[in-house]
């Protein structure tokens, strides 16, 4: 349990602790013994967003979905929330734990009438053409695109979906990939904090034309969990911070890009630095906003990346479809998503 205050209201029937996101834990204790507590993950109260001005009816238009289609019925049994760039890894990870949570009723099929193992999962945002969606059981499986502009849009409409739905104890987990920093390539990268372009471990959101910073760590039980899920799959499993930066190719000190406005030597400068001073393992593209956004809405939140390549040594990330390590690169793509799976099914 992560608890930041701790107050004890009585010291031998009752106690009570904040959370993550300074909600209460409630602590039912006889002569020291924990007989019941409320929320083991979370505090076991309906998630509600702050925000003044939400009405009740409230079109989510990046998702295809609206307050009138039965969101609490359909979606408030939701206990994780996972997102990745593609839709086809989203797709595929959906699938995944259809199959290893044993094909659960409560989730979204094209065709319910067939029987369990026949069954296609549906696409709950494909009518709004920009991300796909499935529901597996209690897991929300999405895709965000790239950067944290598509990522963001695709966070908001979410965060109001579980608000809308009044679901409870939602964790959000990122499975990505991304560029590693003396790692071998196939290395999974657990994030503890996330950097942004300029080193400094914060969020920059620009809002009515101000600059807010914002903390970017991901929550430490999610963090440690997700370790442990990855040893028991992969010795090559870290946890360290991540370089989450606006673009793939000039952000990340690619050489290989359209354009460069550096030197060889500064590139190098720069990713040593990175790796020597603040502890980063990985570079990609989402964490610092993933992580800022799921702390200010007082949502867990876990991110779980592959890296690809080793950028203390190369830039390309090479591989064409259906060749030798192309196959490579699918094969390591799946790793976040087994451990994710992993990490799902031990924690129901
Ligand atoms: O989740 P994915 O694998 O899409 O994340 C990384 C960061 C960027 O979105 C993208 C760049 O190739 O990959
Ligand atoms: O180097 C890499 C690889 C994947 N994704 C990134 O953002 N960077």
């Amino acid at each position: 349990m992560y608890s930041c205050l701790r107050l004890f209201k009585s010291t031998n029937s009752c106690l009570v602790s904040w959370s993550f996101n300074f909600q209460p834990l409630w602590y039912f204790v006889l002569s020291g013994t924990i007989l019941y507590q409320v929320g083991k993950q979370g505090n076991g109260k309906t998630f509600r967003l702050a925000n003044p001005y939400l009405t009740e009816k409230e079109t989510l238009y990046h998702l295809g979905i609206s307050t009138d289609d039965n969101l609490q019925q359909r979606f408030g049994d939701v206990k994780f929330v996972c997102l990745g760039g593609k839709s086809k890894r989203m797709q595929n990870f959906a699938n995944l734990l259809y199959t290893d949570l044993g094909c659960p009723e409560n989730s979204e099929y094209e065709d319910a009438t067939l029987p369990p193992g026949d069954r296609t999962l549906r696409d709950l945002s494909g009518s709004a053409g920009r991300y796909s969606m499935f529901k597996v059981g209690p897991v929300l499986s999405a895709n965000h695109g790239i950067g944290p502009a598509s990522l963001s849009v695709v966070l908001h409409e979410l965060l109001k979906l579980i608000h809308f739905a009044r679901c409870t104890d939602v964790t959000f987990i990122r499975i990505g990939t991304s560029g590693g920093l003396g790692l071998d390539p196939g290395t999974v990268v657990i994030t503890d904090k996330a950097y942004n372009g300029l080193l400094k471990p914060v969020y920059t959101q620009v809002a009515c034309g101000k600059a807010i910073d914002y903390p970017t760590s991901t929550h430490p039980e999610v963090r440690t969990k997700l370790h442990e899920c990855a040893l028991s799959v992969t010795s090559q499993s870290v946890i360290g911070n991540t370089l989450s930066a606006n673009d793939f190719y000039e952000e990340q000190a690619r050489l290989d890009g359209a354009l460069c406005s550096y030197s060889e030597e500064e590139k190098n400068a720069f990713i040593q630095k990175a790796h020597d001073i603040h502890g980063i393992k990985n570079m990609e593209m989402e964490s610092t906003c993933f992580t800022a956004m799921c702390t200010r809405a007082g949502v867990k939140c876990g991110v779980i990346c592959v890296a690809l390549v080793d950028r203390l040594v190369r830039d390309n990330v090479t591989g064409v479809k259906g060749t030798g390590i192309g196959c490579q690169l699918k094969e390591w793509e799946m790793l976040p998503q087994i451990i994710c799976s992993k990490y799902i099914k031990e924690s129901l």
